[in-house]
Parts: C-alpha cells; structure tokens; sequence
C-alpha cells in the first residue's frame, strides 16, 4: 500500500513510494495490486468530457486539494532555485467564469484539443467557460459546418463588455453567402464582434459598435488578438495583489502592460511599456480619453529593456511578461534602486529564473501569491512582491 501524497506539476499523483499516478488525488490509495483506492480529496469529475478533453487535466482533486496543487506549484518552482519565500494560499476562480479561451474546428467538430493528441473534442459540455461563450459552441459548429474551412482553423472566444467576440484564425471565406451566413449568426447570437484572420491580419465582417474592455472604469478598445486575464476574479486577485505590492507609490512602471489591466487601476502615474502595437495604441487612446495619468510606449522590452538608469525614476515596477519570463529586463532590474517590484507571471518556472536574478542581486522575495483561473488544469498564475 502506498499513499497518494502530492499531484506532480504535470497532474499525476506521486505516491510515497515514488510511483507517478495518472488522475490519483492526495489520500488516494494505491494498493499492491497497482489498484487506487479514492481518499477524502477525490471527487467525481463533473464533465463528460475529462479526461480525454485538454481543456481540464484535474477535475479528479475536490477545491482543497486542487488549491494545493495550485500553492506547491510555486512553492516546488522556486525550491527548484534554491528559493524559499512566504507562498500564500492558491485564490481559485469559480467554475464557468472564464472569460477567453481557444477551441478548434476540424472536420465538423468544435472543442478543446484532446489531452494527449490534436483530435479534437467535440464540446458538449463545458464547467469552466462562462455561460456566454458556451452558448455559442453549439451554433458556431453549425455555422462552420456550413462554411466549410478545408483545414484546421481557431476559434478565439472573449468576453468583452459588449458580448462575446469570436475571432476565427486560419480561414476567411469569401463571398456574400459566407458574409451573409456570418452576419446572420451574429445578429443572432448577441455577438459583440465577428473577425477572421487567415494569416494576413484581422478583418472584421461584425462590429455593430466599438469593442471594449473595461479597467477600474475606463473603456479601452479590445484589438483582435489583444490579451485579457482568463477570468474577471483572476483578474482582481492580481490586481488587488499589484496594488498591495507597490504601496503607495507615486511613480509606477507597467512593464508588459496589454490594455492596461494593471496601468488603469493604480492610483499612481504610470508609464506604460508594451510591444503589442495595437494593444499599446489602445491604451493610450483610452487614457487620453479619460485624461487618465498613463504615459504609453510601444516597446520591444526582450530586444530593449528598461535600463537600470531608466529604472530608477520610479517608486515601483510592474511586470507581467509572456510564459518564457523576462530574463533580460530582470537583470537591469537587479541592478536598480526602484522601492518594490510586483512580478506577474503565468509560468512559474520561468518567475523562478528571474527571482533568482533578483535575489542574486539583492533582493528579497516577501510573499507570493498564487492565483488559479484555468480552474482544473495545470496553468498557474501568480504574483510576487519584491523588496530591497
Ligand atoms: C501576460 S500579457 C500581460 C498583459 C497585461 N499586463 C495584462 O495583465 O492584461 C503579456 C504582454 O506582454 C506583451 N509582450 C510580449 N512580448 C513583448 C515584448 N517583447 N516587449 C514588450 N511587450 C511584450 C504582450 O503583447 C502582452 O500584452
């Protein structure tokens, strides 16, 4: 007999004895026989789809246990440096909240990508997408059906303050019976905005009126493709936890700022450094708009960081890179003299890499918060505060 006693960061349970067991929960059993017997933390999935859907890989482990896995993936992260830092307890996002997710169409069929292959799942449930984007599913698989893409094409969904906006990437048909048919569906649905994008740049067939999304009340113009956090309470959990982090800060730099999620909602001036050129015009339209104190650049921070002298205008820095982290703004980071920085990061490991830049510099890491809003899979969020 062996006890189940920690979900590796791939999502099988690790027995005491070592073993790696697929969907096995912390106080599950694994008998002699290789059995496992459910302990206390093993619920019943709540999808049909789990656990051949890639969208949820531990729908098995009830909230406790699931927030455990959520903690330990920091806490193993930062281990992994030789780090140790106060982790605090995982704030989850409900179920059926989030607010932006990727399905795909292939041959008549419309869902995540399966677990471990690119079949695809066709959706006829789903416990994590908001109800607006799941009543969609099935009226969109008609209208693909109908349309008919001769290869695998993207379905982006997001939530925006006006409906949902559905963003197809990889085909774009012509012609007045496809505009038609697309027109029609959206008129129908609700559908805030309707673009393609077969690689040659969005084009938007939908848009009764202009695109938002809202920060701390200021609209900002959603671009397609542009980035929003998966959920409306992941969202406040990072911002309340950024808000924390800088204090009150007077000067704030918003490294990877997007749209402004944290540059909107800081009672400080901010400058605002992003490379996404539409999302950066954006947010600087919308703060002009609302004469709010956010000075924008359009930046490449992986080609040209911040240097440790620019660094040292401001009281605080923000930074919220992409999954591969932000190894070279981390090491001017290092080297400067601003009071506190409020890291966000949607990859621990690569988090991890920069503390360890950080810490080797002089830093120390104060807490850590971890924020689960791909409820049910092995995508962790955060936020860290960093002081001298
Ligand atoms: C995880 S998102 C965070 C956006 C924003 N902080 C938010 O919470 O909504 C990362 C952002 O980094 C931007 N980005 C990616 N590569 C970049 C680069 N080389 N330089 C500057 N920004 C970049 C992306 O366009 C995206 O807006």
């Amino acid at each position: 007999m062996s006890l189940i006693v920690r979900v590796a960061a791939r999502g099988d349970g690790v027995a005491e004895d070592g073993r790696h067991v697929p969907f096995a929960a912390p106080g599950d059993t694994l008998t002699d026989a290789g059995e496992l017997v459910p302990g206390p933390h093993h619920q019943q999935p709540p999808c049909r789809h789990f656990p051949e859907c890639g969208g949820c890989q531990l729908q098995h482990l009830d909230d406790e246990a699931y927030a455990a896995f959520v903690q330990d993936r920091v806490t193993s992260a930062l281990d992994a440096q030789g780090l140790t830092a106060p982790v605090r307890p995982a704030l989850l996002s409900p179920p059926n909240t989030r607010r932006r997710a990727t399905l795909h169409f292939d041959k008549g069929l419309l869902g995540f990508a399966a677990e471990k292959s690119h079949a695809i799942v066709d959706m006829r449930e789903c416990h994590i997408l908001a109800p607006e984007l799941l009543a969609l599913v099935a009226p969109l698989r008609s209208l693909l059906q109908r349309l008919r893409p001769k290869r695998r094409a993207d379905v982006h969904l997001t939530l925006t303050d006006q409906g949902p906006e559905v963003l197809v990437t990889g085909f774009a048909p012509g012609g007045l019976a496809a505009h038609e048919a697309i027109t029609a569906f959206a008129q129908t649905h609700g559908v805030a905005r309707f673009a393609l994008d077969d690689g040659m740049g969005p084009e938007t067939r939908w848009e009764p009126e202009p695109v938002t999304v809202t920060f701390a009340g200021t609209p900002v113009p959603f671009p397609p493709h542009g980035f929003l956090q998966a959920t409306q309470e992941g969202e406040a959990a990072l911002v309340a936890a950024v808000r924390e982090a800088v204090g009150p800060a007077r000067a704030v730099a918003d490294l990877f700022a997007g749209l402004g999620t944290f540059a909107l909602t800081l009672p400080a001036k901010v400058y605002a450094a992003e490379g996404a050129r539409d999302a950066a015009l954006a947010l600087k339209s919308a703060a002009n708009a609302r004469q709010r104190p956010v000075f924008v650049e359009h930046r490449d921070l992986y080609r040209r960081p911040l240097t440790a002298t620019e660094l040292d205008r401001f009281d605080a820095v923000v930074l919220d890179p992409p999954r591969a982290g932000a190894r070279e703004q981390a090491a001017a980071l290092a080297a400067c003299k601003v009071g506190a920085i409020a890291y966000v990061s949607c990859n621990p490991s690569s988090l991890a890499r920069d503390a360890k830049t950080l810490t080797d510099g002089g830093w120390r890491i104060d807490w850590v918060q971890p924020v689960g809003q791909f409820r049910w899979s092995t995508h962790v969020e955060l936020a860290a505060r960093f002081s001298r």
